[in-house]
Parts: structure tokens; sequence; C-alpha cells
């Protein structure tokens, strides 16, 4: 089988596409496999603010399409970044050992969060992190930022910032762990749905790709994306609400889920810890008691 691998042509995606071609590679010799960089709207309209381009899907439609006309076999996103409804005709594979899905601060010359001076500047594009990251430390002033990890990095220095937020995932997979001062727990700033995993999208019915991605996933991360998902579902927002969503197993086998959700401005944020035995069960009660259902 010829496995032919779509991805944008950022620097995180390209590596996130090398790691899905090299894991497949190693337990499928026998196929072969090349990487097809595809061009988003997204990536093209870099200056238009996000929230003015607003719709979603803007970094996925032109790689599913390929999917759809069959030029490309498997496309490999960031499952955060995925729109909560799917194109049919293609479904995602089982989820792979997910990355690590906190949240990190990297500073310019501070040592940790309690040490940055009164008002220091903090940039992110994100909400649901400058929300969270003033209910940490009220005197921040947050200002927005956003293009690939290296130009947020480049950013920083050049516009003087004290620091930003990132997914400790882009920095791993990367290889730039070095530059991050601080991991966020995920109880002080709750990660967006599925920030750290794969998202392995195919063409339904692919039964021989599909066969080979599933056998190379993994169980809990697939439990847990499904909780952190159903949430982000049920709440209606998209990636640009202020939403967060972070699932994981207990040892006892119960799956603990922490919500947000966040008014567009910020002036009320509700977090909650959940438990149930299935993600559906935690997602319903994390949806009730945000106020996102009755
Ligand atoms: N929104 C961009 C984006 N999409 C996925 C990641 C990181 C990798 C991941 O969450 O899997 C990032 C960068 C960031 O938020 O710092």
């Amino acid at each position: 089988m010829n496995v032919i691998i779509g991805t944008r042509g950022s620097k995180l995606a390209l590596a996130q596409a090398e790691y899905v071609k090299n894991r497949l590679q190693k337990h499928y010799p026998q196929n072969s496999y090349e990487l097809k960089i595809i061009s988003t709207k997204g990536d093209r309209e870099q200056k238009k603010a996000l929230d003015q381009m607003g719709d979603k899907g803007l970094f996925v439609r032109e790689i599913e399409q390929e999917l759809l006309d069959g030029t490309i076999s498997l496309a490999v996103h960031s499952m955060k970044d995925m729109p909560a409804e799917q194109p049919s005709g293609l479904v995602f594979a089982h989820a792979w050992k997910r990355e690590d899905p906190r949240d990190v601060l990297i500073l310019r010359e501070a040592v940790s969060l309690e040490e940055l001076p009164q008002h220091a500047v903090i940039g992110t594009g994100s909400r649901r992190r400058a929300f969270q990251l003033l209910q940490l430390r009220k005197d921040l002033r947050i200002t927005g930022i956003r293009g690939n990890v290296d130009t947020r990095i480049k950013k920083m220095q050049e516009e003087q910032l004290d620091g930003i937020v990132l997914a400790a995932a882009g920095l791993h997979r990367l290889g730039r762990t070095s530059l991050i001062t601080q991991y966020f727990e995920p109880e002080q700033m709750i990660p967006a749905a599925a920030q750290g995993t794969l998202a392995l999208e195919l063409r339904e019915g692919d039964k021989e790709l599909s066969g080979q991605v599933n056998a190379l996933s993994d169980i809990v991360t697939e439990e847990i994306t499904c909780a952190e998902r159903l949430f982000l579902k049920g709440t209606g927002g998209d990636c640009h609400m202020p939403i967060g969503a972070y699932a994981c197993k207990l040892p006892d086998g119960r799956m603990q889920l922490l919500g947000m959700v966040g008014s567009a401005d910020g002036s009320s944020i509700k977090k909650c810890k959940v438990f149930g035995e299935t993600p559906q069960e935690a997602a319903q009660r994390a949806l009730r008691e945000t106020g996102c259902t009755r």
C-alpha cells in the first residue's frame, strides 16, 4: 500500500506528520510512504485576526478535501484544532497516546509566574489561557499574539513581552523543551480539549489503513479524548471560545474531567471537576455543573 500523508507546512505540523510516518514505517515496512504539504486558508491569511476569520475548520478544510478526493490517504492534524463536526465520509482513527497536555509559560527574564513584576505583559491569543492566567495573577496585562510557535517566541523577544503561554506538546515535538520556564498543572490552567492529541483522519471504509493505524492506538487516550470532545461539543463553543477540558483516568478506573466555560469577555468563568464511569457520563455531568445543560 502507498500511504500519502497530508499535512500543513508549519514546522509543528511537519514534525507531527514525520512522527506519524516514522511510526507507521517502523510497524509496517511493507508500505511506501510520502508526505504531501497542503496550504490552508488559515496559513494564507496569517495577518487577519483569527476572530475575524471566524469560521471553523480554517486550517483543515483543504486537507479534508484532498482526503475525499483520494489525493492523500491520511491526514495528520492537532485534535484540539479540529471542529466538533466532521464532513461525511471522513472519520478519525483511534487516538494514539497523547503528548503532555499541559500549558506552559515561557518567560523572557523572570524565573516563575510568582516572580514576574507587577503588570507584566504576557502574550497569548487564547481567551481560555488569558482568563485563567488572570485568575492566577490579577495584575498581569495580556496582549494578543499569533502565528506559529517560532513566530510567537520571536515576537516575545522583539516586542519585549515578559512572557507567552504555549502548549507543552508543541514545544516537546519541536525539540524546544528547554525554553519552558514553568508548567501549569491542569487544575491551575485547564488545557484545551484534546490538547496534545493528534487527529489521524482517513476515509470511512478504508479498512486496510484504519486497521493498521488503529492497532497503534492507546485506549486511555481514546477515552479521555472522547470525554473532552463531548464536553466541548456540548458547550456549543469552538476553539475561539474560552472553553477548557481535561480528562484523566484515576487508579480506580473512573474518569475525572475538569471543565471550564467562560463568557466571551471573561467576566464569568465556571469551572468544575466531575467523575464518571464512562466518557459520556463524565461529559454530561461536567456540562450540567458548568450550566451548559440542565
Ligand atoms: N493552536 C495552535 C496549536 N495547535 C496545536 C498546538 C500544540 C500541540 C497540541 O496541542 O497538540 C498549538 C500550539 C499551541 O497552542 O501552543
